[in-house]
């Protein structure tokens, strides 16, 4: 996007904040002018002005396909009305990012390199030594939906939030399968240790995973700085390890790690850990730090009901501002049942999806966008299972599946199953086709169509047509 011979005599660009907000406005009406509102509101009304370095604006989208598009379709077009409202522009670098205020960054940040400027991320980091990894600013208690499954971890946490190293509580030990909350939590604890009011100073915390643990000591003890490493670890309040059980067969750092954790609950300072397993099912620990890590308080994340999994799902798309109907949380919880990063994933595409098209979400919509998700957690369901029950739901004999009858009464029902196998089984059209008396791959693609059609056109049909489906799935 540059262009280079004819603004290089033109000098760095040095704005005011308010005269860089207003030539923004201006660039987007003109944009809006230029490319109606419908496609405006589609695409563009989510960029954002991040802030200006020099002869280059940099401008923020918040996500990587939102980012590509506009780039690829429209990156010109916002160089050029940049272009003519400051001649000094010379580039506009389109990225991913966030803006945390509605305007454009102070001057101080203008003049700052871009690097510095996204993508931006909302709260201060707590105070934390330099070893330690950033908080996540989603994962705070506020947007934990509690349940059965989780409310005694959740219980804890909130505990060595309000009172850190209370005997009985340290070290908290959290520890449950993949992507049930763990780090949220520790995050969450983290984050409401660094923002303690009621006159008390915030904590300093190190929060990190195992593995980083292990790569900061192995560099601490290649460049001869262990001491520092050492001390560094030592000086926090509160230090946090996600993902232990990575230390399994690393005799050396479960060595480090193990002074490092009496030090540091000698000195009164709090622990928490998470794992995948309980401290004494994490074989391949040593003994001694295996016993120390259960003496504080054990708790676990459980699997995810089908009741936490809709409140969680209804919480987040209540966030994000998008309307999404019960059916379809209801099908995402009854589906994705194994993890919540899987469960949150599907939702994020279907807001994305109704963001971009600004179009209702639907069930329709649903199976369209998360086609490939909804496969890979089928409950496999067959054919013969879709044929008996949508037989027995219009009561016909189930051998009428195959039967060359063209009644409708008949052919109706068997064009509904084929529509069903298709969308509940991952057959092809010629599969489908054989387990309905040999019939041809196109006879199913009419059936598919017709159905789709009844369905767009009648009510009570898709009504129907959705019960057997979530007869089917549940
Ligand atoms: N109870 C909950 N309420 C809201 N969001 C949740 C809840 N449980 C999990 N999540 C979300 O699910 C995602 C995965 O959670 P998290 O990363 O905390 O899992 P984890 O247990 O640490 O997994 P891993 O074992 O992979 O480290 C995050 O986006 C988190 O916000």
């Amino acid at each position: 996007m540059r262009d280079g011979d004819a603004l290089s005599r033109i000098s760095p660009a040095r704005q005011d904040e308010v005269g860089l907000n207003e030539q923004w406005a201006r660039v987007r009406a003109r944009l809006q002018a230029e490319v109606g509102e419908v496609e405006y509101r589609t695409w563009l009304k989510q960029v954002a002005l991040a802030g200006v370095a020099g002869d280059e604006v940099t401008v923020i989208l918040p996500t990587r396909f939102l980012r590509d598009w506009v780039n690829k379709e429209y990156g010109e077009l916002i160089t050029a009305f940049w272009q003519a409202e400051n001649p000094a522009i010379r580039n506009v670098e389109i990225r991913t990012g966030t803006q945390t205020r509605g305007t454009a960054p102070s001057l101080a940040e203008a003049s700052a390199p871009v690097q510095a400027l996204a993508p931006a991320a909302a709260p201060a980091q707590p105070a934390r030594p330099d070893s330690a990894a950033p908080l996540d600013q989603r994962f705070t208690f506020d947007t934990f939906v509690v349940g059965k499954p989780n409310e005694f971890a959740y219980a804890c946490a909130r505990r060595v939030a309000e009172a850190p190293a209370t005997p009985g509580f340290n070290p908290l030990f959290l520890y449950g399968g993949v992507g049930l909350g763990k780090t949220h939590l520790m995050h969450a604890i983290a984050w409401e240790l660094s923002n303690r009011g009621n006159g008390r100073a915030p904590a300093s915390v190190a929060y990190m995973s195992a593995e980083k643990f292990m790569y900061r000591f192995i560099n601490a003890l290649r460049s001869q700085s262990t001491l520092e490493f050492k001390n560094e670890l030592r000086s926090v309040d509160v230090l946090m390890i996600d993902d232990l059980q990575f230390l399994i067969g690393k005799d050396n750092t479960q060595e480090e790690f193990f002074h490092t954790f009496n030090a540091l609950v000698d000195a009164g300072k709090q622990i928490v850990i998470s794992a995948d397993k309980s401290p004494s099912d994490l074989s391949g620990l040593e003994d001694r730090l295996r016993t120390r890590l259960g003496c504080g308080m054990v708790a676990d994340l459980h699997a995810t009901t089908f009741e936490l999994r809709y409140s969680i799902l209804e919480a987040k798309a209540q966030r994000a501002g998008v309307e999404v109907p019960a059916k379809v949380l209801e099908f995402l919880a009854r589906k994705i049942t194994t993890n919540n990063r899987e469960l949150e994933g599907a939702l994020n595409r279907l807001v994305a999806h109704a963001n971009l098209f600004n179009r209702p979400l639907t069930m329709e919509t649903a199976h369209e966008v998360l086609h490939d998700v909804l496969r890979a957690h089928d409950r496999k369901i067959s054919i013969q299972e879709i044929q008996k029950k949508v037989s027995e739901h219009y009561n016909i004999r189930v051998s009428e599946m195959s039967s060359a009858r063209r009644a409708r009464n008949i052919a109706r029902p068997r064009q509904i199953a084929m529509y069903l196998a298709k969308q509940l089984t991952s057959k092809s059209l010629p599969d489908i086709g054989r387990h309905f008396g040999d019939r041809d791959h196109t006879t199913v693609m009419h059936a598919v169509n017709r159905v789709t059609e009844l369905i767009a056109q009648d009510v009570a049909f898709a009504e129907d047509v959705d019960l057997l489906r979530r007869t089917l799935e549940s």
